[in-house]
C-alpha cells in the first residue's frame, strides 16, 4: 500500500526543492530587512500580527503615547501591514498636501463584505471621476447653496417639536439622529422620511451598530484575509457588522429600484441618484464604457455618503449637547449673541455665524477636544515619496492621528481643557480657527461634506438654544467618557430636558 511516509523524493530534486525554498526565504528576508530599514522607526510587535494585538479601543490615545517614544512619524506592523502613524502638524500638513499619499488601501473597507467599493475606497482615476461627479451632482441638487439650508431648516422645525415634551426629560440622542439623517437624504434620495418609518428606523440603527462596531484602525482593516474567513463563517463581531451592512445595503437598494422604475430623462434631476442614472444613461448613448460607474457603485457612493453625512454631526451634536449643560455659562453666552444679532423670533440664518463668534469658537472647541474622528480613514502611498525627512515606500499604509494634533501642547495652552475662548481675537469681535485644527483633514481627499457639516451644526445648536433652556436633572453625573468605533461618541448621554424660553 502506497504510505505518504515512504514515499522518498528522489535526492536531486530534493535538492533543488531545498534550494528554491532557501533562495526564496533569503530574498524574503533580505527584501523585509531592506524594507524595515528604509521605513520609519517604530516598536517591535510578534510575527504575523505584529503589533495588532497590543492594540486597545481607544487606539488614538496609543499612537499618541508611542509617538512620544518614537517620533511625531513612526511605523507599526499591523498585521500584514505597515503602517506610518503621522502625529504632529508639521508632518500632517506635508502628508496631507502630498498627491502621492492620495490612495486608499487595496482592500474595501470592510474585506470580504462584498468587492465593490464606493468612492471614498477608490484610489486614483477611479476616485478622481466618482468624487467629481458625486460634487457635480450634490451641488446640482443644493449641496452648498440656500436651497438646503431652507430645508434644512424646515427640518429642524420637525425636530424641535419632538423636544417639547413640557419639561420630561429627552432621549437626545434617538430625537437628533433621524433628523439628521433626513438632510442627506434629501440630497441622495430626493425626501426625507417620516420619523415613525420603520424601514428608515432600521436603517438608522444599522448606521449606528455599524459605525459604533467598525474601526478605521482594528484587526477586520489589517487582517484582511482572517476577516474573509470570518465573514465566511460568520464569526464574533463580524456577524454584527455584516448583518448592519445588509440592512443598509437593503434600505439603499430599494432607493435605488424606486428610482430606476421612476427615471425619465426628461425630468429635472433633484437628487444623487437620479444624477447618477443620468451620467449611466448619458454614457450609454455615447457608447462610453460603464467601467466603474455600476448600480452597485451607486449604491456604495450613496451609503458612504448617508453614513459619513449622519454619523459625525450626529456624534458632534451629542458632545455639543454636553457641553452645553456642562458649562450653562457658554449657553448663556451663545444666547446672549442669539439676542443681539437673530432675536428669539426669527430663525437664524447660515450667514449670522459671522457675527457670533463664541458659537462659532465653541463649535470649534468641541470638535477639537473630542476629535471626532480621531484618525482619518488609512490612505496608501501610491508611490515611494516622503513626510519630512522620513521615506515612505509605496504600499505603505499612512494614518493621520488627529488627536494627537488636538491636544498637542506645543499648539494650544491647556490643551485638556475646554475653552472656547482660545479662538477670539483679543476684542472678542472674531473666531480665528488656527490652520492645525483640521476635523475635516485638509489637501485634495479632504471631507467634502465639511460646508454642509458647518451649515447643520450651525443651525442645530442655534436653534436649540434660542428655543429652550437645556438642563439635566439635579444630581445627574456628566460624564465626558468616550466610545470609539469610526468616530468618538460619548459613551453615557444622560437624560437632558428642554425647558422652553419664554420671553
Ligand atoms: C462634523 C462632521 C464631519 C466630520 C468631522 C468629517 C470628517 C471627515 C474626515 C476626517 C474624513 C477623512 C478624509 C481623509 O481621508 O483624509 C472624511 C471623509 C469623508 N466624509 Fe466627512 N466629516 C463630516 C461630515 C460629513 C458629511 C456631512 C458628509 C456628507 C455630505 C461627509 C462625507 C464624507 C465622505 C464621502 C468622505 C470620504 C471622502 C473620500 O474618500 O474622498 N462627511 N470626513
Amino acid at each position: 500500500m502506497f504510505s505518504l511516509f515512504s514515499f522518498q523524493l528522489p535526492q536531486p530534486l530534493l535538492n533543488v526543492l531545498i534550494g528554491v525554498v532557501l533562495f526564496w526565504l533569503v530574498k524574503y528576508l533580505f527584501y523585509t530587512i531592506k524594507r524595515i530599514r528604509s521605513l520609519p522607526p517604530g516598536p517591535w510587535g510578534l510575527p504575523i500580527v505584529g503589533y495588532l494585538p497590543f492594540l486597545k479601543d481607544h487606539v488614538y490615545l496609543q499612537f499618541d503615547q508611542l509617538s512620544k517614544k518614537y517620533g511625531p512619524v513612526y511605523c507599526l506592523k499591523l498585521g500584514d501591514f505597515d503602517v506610518v502613524l503621522v502625529c504632529d502638524w508639521p508632518h500632517l500638513k506635508d502628508a496631507t498636501s502630498n498627491d502621492a499619499l492620495l490612495a486608499r488601501p487595496y482592500e474595501t473597507l470592510i474585506p470580504g463584505g462584498g468587492d465593490n467599493r464606493g468612492f471614498s475606497e477608490m484610489s486614483g482615476e477611479p476616485w478622481r471621476q466618482h468624487k467629481r461627479l458625486s460634487l457635480h451632482i450634490l451641488r446640482n441638487v443644493g449641496l452648498g447653496k440656500s436651497k438646503i439650508e431652507t430645508l434644512i431648516k424646515e427640518e429642524i422645525d420637525q425636530f424641535l417639536a419632538t423636544l417639547d415634551t413640557g419639561g420630561e426629560p429627552v432621549d437626545f440622542s434617538e430625537k437628533i439622529y433621524p433628523s439628521i439623517s433626513n438632510n442627506i437624504s434629501i440630497l441622495l434620495f430626493g425626501h426625507k422620511y417620516d420619523y415613525n418609518d420603520p424601514a428608515k428606523i432600521a436603517m438608522d440603527r444599522a448606521q449606528m451598530g455599524f459605525t459604533s462596531l467598525f474601526k478605521f484602525a482594528g484587526v477586520l482593516a489589517f487582517l484582511p484575509w482572517l476577516t474573509k474567513v470570518f465573514f465566511l463563517l460568520g464569526k464574533f463581531d463580524v456577524q454584527f457588522i455584516q448583518k448592519n451592512a445588509q440592512a443598509i445595503e437593503k434600505f439603499i437598494q430599494d432607493e435605488v429600484d424606486r428610482h430606476r422604475e421612476n427615471y425619465n430623462e426628461n425630468h429635472e434631476v433633484v437628487d444623487y441618484i437620479d444624477g447618477y442614472l443620468e451620467e449611466r444613461k448619458r454614457r450609454e448613448k455615447q457608447n462610453i464604457p460603464e467601467d466603474t460607474f455600476t448600480l452597485d457603485t451607486a449604491k456604495r457612493n450613496a451609503g458612504a455618503f448617508f453614513g459619513a453625512g449622519s454619523e459625525t454631526v450626529h456624534s458632534t451634536m451629542e458632545w455639543a449637547i454636553l457641553y452645553l449643560v456642562k458649562y450653562p455659562e457658554y449657553q448663556d453666552k451663545i444666547r446672549s449673541e442669539i439676542a443681539d444679532v437673530i432675536g428669539f423670533e426669527n430663525r437664524p440664518d447660515f450667514a449670522d455665524r459671522a457675527r457670533m463668534p463664541f458659537t462659532m469658537a465653541f463649535i470649534h472647541e468641541v470638535q477639537r477636544i473630542e476629535s471626532i474622528i480621531a484618525n482619518n480613514l488609512l490612505r496608501r502611498a501610491s508611490e515611494d515619496t516622503k513626510i519630512g525627512n522620513h521615506f515612505i515606500p509605496k504600499d505603505t499604509l499612512v494614518m493621520f492621528n488627529f488627536w494627537s494634533v488636538n491636544h498637542d501642547p506645543k499648539l494650544w495652552v491647556n490643551p485638556d481643557k475646554f475653552d472656547p475662548t482660545r479662538y477670539l481675537t483679543e476684542d472678542g469681535t472674531k473666531a480665528v480657527k488656527p490652520p492645525y485644527l483640521i476635523p475635516f483633514s485638509a489637501g485634495k481627499r479632504n471631507c467634502p461634506g465639511e460646508g454642509l457639516a458647518y451649515v447643520e451644526l450651525f443651525l442645530y445648536l442655534v436653534c436649540m438654544v434660542q428655543r429652550y433652556r437645556i438642563k439635566v436633572e439635579p444630581g445627574t453625573e456628566i460624564s465626558f467618557e468616550a466610545v470609539f468605533g469610526i468616530s468618538r461618541r460619548p459613551a453615557n448621554l444622560p437624560l437632558f430636558i428642554f425647558e422652553k424660553i419664554t420671553q
